[in-house]
């Protein structure tokens, strides 16, 4: 399959839908530095699959100016749900807090700014949904926590798996292997169903199954 033809035609075919596109948000985003934000199709994919499962509680990892959460948080708001999200930098922390509350959706976002690295393994807190889409080479490394505060039935979604494969810029190699690391462990982890979906670049889809059934 050819996927340039593939996402010029779907890119195409969207091109009169109504929704946020991430031109547009960023666009309107008045910081212009910072870490690339999803595409358009994941988050389509995200929007769809938290209509779908309507999930309380979603934990993201990765905020940047918010594109991410914005989206998710358009559909969360429809049914109540909450959604905690991640961000170490505080500039653009505070121009995702601005695009959250020129949305609309600030009331259904905690935006807590800090190292990833060191929340993750003190939190508690049980999620139904986390979206990875940090620093890649924290990927393996909070791969555990990530197990461990996912509820069972819950959904593990990451962007960015299939950088192995992709034609990157040099100086994003040092990402391969810990994306590697990364999918070895989702895919040999026997509390996950997962499968890949070769949309953005490239998402992981894992389910937590229920422990009696393993
Ligand atoms: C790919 S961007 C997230 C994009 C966002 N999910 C979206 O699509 O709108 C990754 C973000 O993670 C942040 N980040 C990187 N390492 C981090 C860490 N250790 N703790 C918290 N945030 C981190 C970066 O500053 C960056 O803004």
């Amino acid at each position: 399959m050819d996927f340039n033809k593939i996402n010029l035609y779907i890119n195409d075919i969207y091109k009169k839908s109504t929704e946020l596109t991430k031109r547009e948000f960023i666009n309107k985003t008045q910081l212009k530095d910072f870490v690339p934000v999803i595409d358009d199709d994941v988050a389509r994919f995200l929007k769809l699959i938290i209509k779908i499962t309507k999930p309380e509680n979603i934990l993201e990892i990765g905020t940047s100016i918010g594109y991410s959460t914005t989206s998710m948080a358009q559909i969360v708001k429809e049914y109540g749900g909450k959604i905690t999200t991640i961000e170490y930098d505080e500039k653009v922390a505070a121009q995702a807090k601005l695009n959250f509350i020129s949305a609309g959706v600030e009331d259904f976002i905690e935006l807590k700014i800090g190292n990833a690295e060191k929340i993750i393994p003190d939190m508690e807190e049980k999620f139904d949904l986390i979206f990875q889409d940090v620093d890649k080479r924290l990927y393996p490394l909070l791969f555990d926590d990530c197990l461990r505060i996912l509820k069972t039935g819950g959904l593990l979604i990451a962007e960015d798996t299939l950088f192995p494969v992709l034609d990157l810029d040099e100086r994003w190699h040092c990402l391969i292997e810990p994306i590697e690391q990364f999918n070895e462990l989702v895919v040999n982890c026997l509390k996950l169903d997962s499968t890949f979906l070769p949309i953005g670049d490239g998402l992981i889809v894992a389910v937590k199954k229920d422990g009696r059934r393993l």
